[in-house]
């Protein structure tokens, strides 16, 4: 929650984390995070034991946190303290990557898109947080397309695999928040691969 009681990230989430740490940890190898937040996406990424395991962090309060919980004493993971933005040129190659630095914009994701063919070792698996318009079933979907379309032009085909998450979220969830920023009864999650991988 921010200072405004606004949600950018709640405990419903976690089996979502639990199948995106799932997908991008399918090959084993490499892995890199990026955005910590509650680190539900990174404690399952750790249940696959990772060569290693990189998360970038941006925040001073979550990565404190991080810090207190013992996350920089474990042995393949490391951590960057910083914007992905400005931090960029510091990573190498991975085999999964995932991203949620819900709470930027599109734009910052759409312009990450442009690292991947650097990124992604050939074969490797990238995923998100699919939660893009979550308030809105036509405007979501619509966005799950444009995404696709983009990765595609960079040459990465998507799956979004359809979750129910209904369940998760009954009203008591949502109370004392002022904005839900999830209103939808399945969630989409994106498993994307090279396309010439995936052939
Ligand atoms: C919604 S949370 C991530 C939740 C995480 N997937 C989990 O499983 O708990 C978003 C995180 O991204 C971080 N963040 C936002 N913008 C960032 C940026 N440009 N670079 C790195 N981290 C960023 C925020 O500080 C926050 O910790």
């Amino acid at each position: 929650m921010d200072s405004d009681s606004k949600a950018i990230m709640m405990a419903w989430e976690k089996p979502l984390m639990e199948a995106h740490a799932k997908a991008v940890c399918s090959n084993g190898g490499h892995i890199l995070n990026i955005g910590f937040g509650m680190g539900l996406v990174d404690t399952a990424i750790q249940q696959y034991a990772p060569s290693s395991h990189t998360i970038i962090e941006a925040h001073p309060e979550v990565y404190d946190r991080m810090m207190r919980a013992g996350w920089g004493e474990k042995e393949n993971v490391k951590i960057i303290f910083g914007r992905w933005q400005d931090v960029i040129s510091k990573l190498e190659t991975y085999d999964g990557i995932f991203f949620d630095t819900y709470g930027e914009y599109y734009e910052d994701m759409r312009e990450f898109h442009q690292h991947l063919p650097r990124l992604l070792k050939p074969g490797g698996i990238y995923s998100f947080f699919n939660g893009l318009c979550g308030g809105n079933p036509f405007f979501h979907i619509v966005y799950g397309q444009l995404v696709s379309l983009e990765l595609e032009s960079l040459g990465y085909s998507t799956q979004l695999i359809p979750l129910p998450v209904k369940d998760c979220l009954g009203e008591s969830v949502w109370e004392g928040v002022k904005q839900k920023y999830w209103q939808l009864d399945t969630y989409y999650l994106p498993v994307c691969q090279s396309m010439s991988e995936s052939e």
